[in-house]
């Protein structure tokens, strides 16, 4: 069974012998050591009591001589929803904002000051249902909703700013609906949204059934504690989405995912995209993965031959960090809720940039050109064979 793995660190802790185990970490994460950050105790009780994974990691910089360094707690919180999927749609959302208020305290004493959820972490994953009832009913106002209201006063209460992945219903535009992030500033407001700008067409996701590709681009919001920018679930297969985040400027990108397992979210490729983001755009990176199975009240499928079924399988969770340099942390469980901190020195970004010149050798201005040509109707692609040579020689 899927769900009886833990993680691909316990695999690994329960197998290696100290000295593999180092020689694993320094290979497969980019040090020996993880930089474990010592929690309180209160949070390590408060996270028993109630079940949730708590951990927290640093990735230091090394000192300059001319800016202070620039310290950041960043959290990511993942989880499975909170009661059945059958229960009214206010009691579904209550009952997960109860859940998880009290990882969000944790956060609060721990001192976090940005933190990020799952995609759409306030409901169900519903949309491999394709039913429009009960679930647009979770739909709800960036600016105005219930989740904003929510989670305005706890950003204010810990000095946070809070990315929170929500079905947002744009009531000044006929209604329609979308898969949008809002952020919300320290101070409680606001500063702005990002909607989802690429949505599956795969398997079980059928998102496309109810909403349609984000159209805010690839904002940057300056925040008191750094520059961030959120790519949303599917977002992490498209390297250019990565890429303008960092164009515009981006610190950290947040990665708030809904995934499984089977091909269409493909777990073999989680420890991969948004790692390589953090390296080939030297920011930092967070990838977020909801938790758990999810039952819906009616059977559905989606033309692929499978037979009718109520869930679309597991999401493993295993939320993690990357650094600009590559080096990551290890993730949280595939099957707790948890709360993963990371103590990170925003400093490290343009070090890494000064080192590796990836951004000085990155011939935009080649790309844009033959981009360009790819997008005219009669393009030719670019494709040399054999005979093409014998024939020049000619
Ligand atoms: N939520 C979402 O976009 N999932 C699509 C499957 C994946 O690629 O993870």
């Amino acid at each position: 069974m899927d769900g009886e793995t833990k993680s691909l660190e316990s695999i690994i802790d329960n197998n290696l012998s100290s000295h593999d185990l180092e020689e694993f970490n320094r290979i497969y994460y980019g040090r020996k050591n993880h930089h474990e950050v010592p929690l309180k105790d209160t949070s390590i009780a408060a996270a028993k009591e109630s079940d949730f994974e708590i951990a927290a990691y640093a990735f230091p910089a090394k000192k300059e001589h001319t800016r202070p360094p620039r310290i950041v707690k960043v959290g990511v919180i993942q989880h499975s929803i909170a009661i059945p999927t059958d229960r009214p749609v206010n009691e579904q959302k209550n009952a997960i904002f109860a859940k998880v208020k009290k990882i969000i305290d944790v956060a609060g004493q721990e001192g976090v000051n940005i933190i990020c959820f799952q995609e759409l972490w306030n409901m169900p994953f519903a949309f491999c249902t394709r039913e429009k009832q009960p679930w647009c009913e979770f739909a709800e106002s960036a600016e105005e909703g219930p989740t904003t209201r929510f989670l305005r006063e706890l950003a204010i209460k810990y000095s946070m700013v809070i990315v929170s992945s929500i079905l947002e219903r744009d009531e000044k535009h006929a209604d329609i609906l979308w898969n949008t992030a809002v952020v919300i500033s320290d101070s409680g407001n606001v500063i702005g949204k990002q909607r989802k700008n690429h949505i599956p067409r795969v398997g079980d996701f059928n998102e496309s059934n109810y909403y349609m590709e984000g159209n805010t681009g690839h904002p940057v919001f300056a925040t008191r504690y750094g520059k961030i920018a959120v790519n949303i679930c599917f977002g992490r297969h498209h390297v250019l989405n990565w890429m303008m985040f960092g164009q515009n400027g981006a610190e950290i990108v947040f990665n708030p995912s809904a995934t499984i397992a089977a091909e269409a979210g493909s777990e073999y490729m989680w420890n991969i995209e948004a790692r390589n983001a953090a390296i080939t755009n030297c920011y930092y990176t967070a990838a977020i993965n909801r938790v758990g199975y999810e039952e819906f009240p009616n059977e559905f499928t989606s033309a692929d031959g499978k037979p009718a079924h109520k869930d679309i399988g597991l999401f493993y969770g295993s939320s993690y960090f990357t650094a600009p340099d590559g080096v990551r942390c290890p993730g949280l469980s595939r099957n707790k809720d948890g709360l993963l901190i990371s103590v990170m020195d925003l400093n490290l970004n343009r070090q890494i940039r000064d080192r590796r010149c990836y951004y000085m050798t990155q011939r935009l201005d080649m790309y844009v050109k033959s981009l360009s040509r790819v997008l005219e109707l009669d393009y030719k692609p670019q494709v040399v064979h054999e005979n093409d040579k014998c024939k020049e020689k000619e």
